[in-house]
């Protein structure tokens, strides 16, 4: 058997293509445009590039991009300062406060110091109770991004078997509370877990989010199982060239799509879609914040 591609980049293609439409929308009938605030602090050459993409997809959606790059060295005090601006700013409906942050700064507290509201990465604890107990919350870019390929995949998820490998707060444990939502009987393994390719051989539906590069191999994954790959991992690439690199996930993709019924390729999978979600959740934000009908197909 040979696993169907799932194409996260064609399906982000048409995410954005419906955000685009409500933004349209919400011009026209409205005078509202929404607005998306991406916050990076220090100097990281890997974030600095997913920032420039966000911000020119958000404006290719025609949406407003307000971009604030602060100094590596910049202060709590400082930072917590420009998210209060933010929080209080009309033409902000979003905003994003790109991670890891430099040791110095308190994450948790940064993140609980955005308005929930704007919360489009819903790293929030708000939004992580929200989430948990079912209510309408903004959901993390990621699993939201899964969730919309599994679904449109499959149609129902409800009773499938879903292993999900990674307990991290941005992206496993919101996968595995969105899945139960799903009504998907749902395991989270770990690297502490006993026997994980007796627990992976189990899923109808897996998803990878471990970071750790080709970990999962083909013989792991029951046939035709959907397997969903949440790593980009950079490797050595020494077969194009002296000191080339390539993008890999968590996933062995060669020996998997030797098994599975349908996987995400990396790249072009699970990443285009975050960005893609993170657009869609701006429109949500900002169609709440003024209390007009959210847009179908972009939520959980
Ligand atoms: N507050 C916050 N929210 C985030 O959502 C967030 C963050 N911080 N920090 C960094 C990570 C990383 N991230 C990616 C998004 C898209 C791709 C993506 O589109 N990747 C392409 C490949 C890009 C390439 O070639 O390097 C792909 O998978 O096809 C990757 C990584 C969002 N992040």
């Amino acid at each position: 058997m040979t696993a169907q591609i799932i194409d996260g980049k064609a399906f982000a293609a048409t995410v954005r293509e419906k955000v685009a439409g409500h933004v349209a929308r919400l011009k026209e009938e409205h005078g509202i445009t929404p607005g998306l605030a991406v916050v990076l602090v220090g100097e990281d050459p890997a974030s600095q590039v997913y920032v420039r993409s966000k911000g020119k997809q958000t404006v290719e959606v025609g949406m407003n991009s307000f971009e604030h790059k602060l100094a590596a060295e910049t202060s709590e005090a400082d930072l917590l300062a420009l998210i209060d601006r933010l929080n209080n700013d009309p033409d902000v409906h979003g905003i994003l406060v790109q991670l890891p942050l430099p040791k110095h700064l308190n994450e948790d507290l940064v993140i609980n110091a955005i308005d929930p509201a704007k919360d489009v990465d819903g790293f929030h604890i708000s939004n992580v109770g929200l989430l948990g107990t079912g209510q309408k919350a903004m959901v993390p870019c990621t699993p939201l991004g899964c969730l919309m390929m599994l679904r449109d995949h499959h149609g129902s998820l409800s009773g499938m078997d879903a292993v999900v490998i990674g307990r991290s707060n941005i992206v496993g444990k919101p996968m595995a509370q969105l899945l139960l939502g799903d009504s998907c009987t749902v395991t989270i393994a770990h690297s502490r877990t006993k026997d994980l390719a007796e627990v992976v051989r189990r899923a109808d539906i897996v998803v990878a989010a471990v970071g750790r590069p080709q970990m999962v191999p083909g013989d792991w994954i029951k046939p035709g199982a959907t397997v969903i790959d949440v790593g980009i991992n950079r490797i050595d690439a020494p077969e194009k060239g002296d000191g080339k690199t390539r993008l890999v996930g968590d996933v062995d993709f060669d020996s998997a799509a030797e098994v599975a019924g349908a996987i995400t390729p990396v790249p072009g999978g699970v990443g285009p879609m975050t960005i893609a979600c993170l657009l869609a959740n701006t429109v949500t934000a900002c169609c709440r914040a003024h209390g007009l009908a959210e847009p179908e197909g972009l939520t959980a």
